[in-house]
């Protein structure tokens, strides 16, 4: 069953000269219940902009120009006694919440957010772990979390539960009374994802959880994530630059590049049947995604700004493979599937399917043999086409 239902989603900032940074464009993926979903793609290409809009909690200048957040669940306020949307807000047309219970989020009110923040989604930020409260002990901090958002609970009942959710992440309960700086970063980091849970979310989004970690803590605490998943049945939203972390734990995935979904579908499907040109670049680059024996290779040249910017594929100008076509207007979505059975390029609506943005999604054997090799990805060889 779908949870989180996120269709041509745009975002934009405004900046002083009057222009603005598109950092997402018409952006769609789902996420089902129980699963857990990945947001990949290098710094600047809108990831943490898109996590941060689904719960209104962009910065200032930043706003949702076009699409919807249909997220299954809806306000307090707007529910029957069985937590369903009543009959009469559905059928008013001034209230965002379909017949099928989901709420449109895009459409809600700050006040009207709040509701859904940390009860039905709670969103772990980038280097959350650094914003635990030096002065407080690290339960309190959890049971502040659960005593804010659900005032009929007692400081007691909060703090037990505080104590249950820090061991559940691996860490002894008695470590509720210690002091964020007594915590090691992975301890932190575990910590702040039991605040996540304190009030049962069905839905987690996680910023770049493991970054800033060593690599033996970066495991455990992916290992936590998929435990935490088994035993609440919470969907995860993971967004990294780190294509190996998507590799372990996602079901599905979208690869972004420049406020754009390049490829999206089924976890293997994009580490084993690679179909963006984009994609081939990012797995060359991330060693324990390259084949042995294979040296790593970055993509040449720099991610582009986003301010205005200009029609064509958000990735033509480091992409080895760009055509004429290219240059025109970004490509659609092209179903895998049909292209690998019928050799035929054709657009798919089907977010759950494998589909990839590229116009040469038709050549793509060729194109996967040629990623491989490290002079295809030379600025030379680019700039030269
Ligand atoms: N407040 C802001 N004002 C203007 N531009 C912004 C603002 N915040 C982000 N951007 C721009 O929006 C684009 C997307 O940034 P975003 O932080 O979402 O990317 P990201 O992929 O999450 O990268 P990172 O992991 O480095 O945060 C970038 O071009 C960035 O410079």
């Amino acid at each position: 069953m779908t949870l989180l239902e996120v269709n041509d989603l745009s975002i934009r900032y405004a900046v002083e000269d009057g222009s603005s940074v598109h950092a997402a464009d018409d952006v769609s993926f789902t996420v089902e219940r129980g699963e857990t979903y990945g947001l990949v793609g290098e710094s600047g290409c809108g990831k943490t902009t898109l996590a941060k809009s689904l719960v209104h909690l962009l910065d200032s200048n930043g706003y949702i120009e076009s699409g919807e957040v249909w997220f299954d669940a809806t306000l307090p306020a707007w529910e029957d006694d069985d937590g369903n949307p009543r009959r009469e807000i559905v059928e008013d047309d001034s209230y965002p919440v379909r017949a099928d219970g989901k709420t449109n989020l895009a459409a809600l009110s700050t006040q009207q957010i709040r509701d859904i923040r940390w009860r039905d989604v709670a969103l772990i930020p980038q280097s959350a772990m650094n914003a635990l409260n030096p002065v407080y002990k690290v339960g309190d901090q959890i049971v502040e979390a659960i005593l804010r958002h659900e005032p009929g609970t007692t400081k007691r009942e909060a703090d037990e539960r505080a104590r249950d959710l820090l061991e559940r992440v691996g860490i002894e309960p008695d470590r509720a009374d210690d002091y964020a700086h007594q915590f090691s970063g992975g301890m932190k980091q575990r910590a702040v994802i039991a605040m996540a849970m304190a009030c049962g979310p069905d839905l987690l989004i996680a910023d770049e959880p493991t970054t800033a970690l060593d690599v033996i803590i970066q495991d455990r605490i992916l290992e936590e994530l998929e435990k935490l998943q088994e035993e609440f049945g919470v969907s995860i939203l993971v967004i990294s630059h780190d294509i190996s972390v998507m590799a372990e734990i996602c079901d599905r995935m979208a690869v972004m590049y420049g406020g754009k979904v390049m490829e999206s579908g089924p976890k293997e499907d994009i580490f084993q049947r690679t179909a963006n040109p984009y994609t081939l670049g990012l797995k060359n680059s991330f060693p324990t995604i390259t084949q042995r024996n294979q040296s790593l290779v970055s993509i040449p040249g720099t991610p582009p700004t986003l301010r205005d910017p200009e029609e064509g594929c958000r990735f033509r100008d480091r992409c080895p493979f760009v055509v004429e076509e290219c240059h025109a207007s970004h490509p659609p979505m092209y179903d895998v599937e049909s292209v690998e059975s019928e050799g035929v390029r054709r657009e798919s609506a089907d977010q759950r399917s494998h589909r990839s943005a590229c116009y040469r999604v038709d050549e793509l054997e060729q194109i996967r043999t040629d990623a491989t090799q490290e002079d295809t990805w030379t600025e030379q060889e680019i700039e030269n086409r």
